[in-house]
């Protein structure tokens, strides 16, 4: 049995997070992590942790305004899962965001760049994301 911070696995609340996965043509929108973060240094799709009032749709909304200035303006459903790290769990609700008004620039210093998908495939992203990138590679 896993112990943290004195809780077993299955007593650990689930972190739910809204992803997205910012499609524009062949290319991609990601954010590096800053380094000090969870899983710092590695490319990561938007977003950020869901509220408890929020729906997925209103917390990506309001997590691209955040960290990108952005307004997503079209979303849909992409795929979920949950992960766990040693220290968290987490639920992830990746939404495909392929319409958005502004220019997108790291609100919070973080590096924000397009990439093709043959580029993104190179790229470290967080451990709980493999499902979801084999996905992108074969479907998007
Ligand atoms: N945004 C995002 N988070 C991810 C991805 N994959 C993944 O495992 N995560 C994890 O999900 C959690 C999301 O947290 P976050 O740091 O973005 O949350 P946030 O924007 O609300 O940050 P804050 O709590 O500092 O305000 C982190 O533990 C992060 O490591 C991903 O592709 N995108
Ligand atoms: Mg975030």
């Amino acid at each position: 049995m896993t112990i943290v911070n004195g809780k077993t696995k299955t007593e650990q609340k689930v972190i739910r997070v809204a992803a997205a996965i910012i499609q524009q043509g062949d290319r991609f929108l990601l954010s590096k992590r800053l380094d000090h973060l969870h899983q710092g240094g590695k490319w990561e799709f938007p977003g950020g942790k869901i509220e408890s009032t929020e729906s997925v749709a209103t917390a990506l909304v309001r997590e691209l305004q955040e960290e990108l200035g952005i307004t997503a303006t079209h979303q849909s459903d992409f795929h979920e899962l949950v992960f766990d790290y040693p220290e968290k769990r987490v639920q992830l609700y990746f939404q495909l965001v392929t319409e958005f008004n502004g220019e997108p620039e790291g609100k919070e210093g973080q590096a924000v760049q397009w990439f093709s998908k043959r580029e993104l495939l190179t790229l470290p992203f967080p451990d709980a994301n493999k499902p979801v990138l084999a996905m992108l590679e074969t479907q998007l």
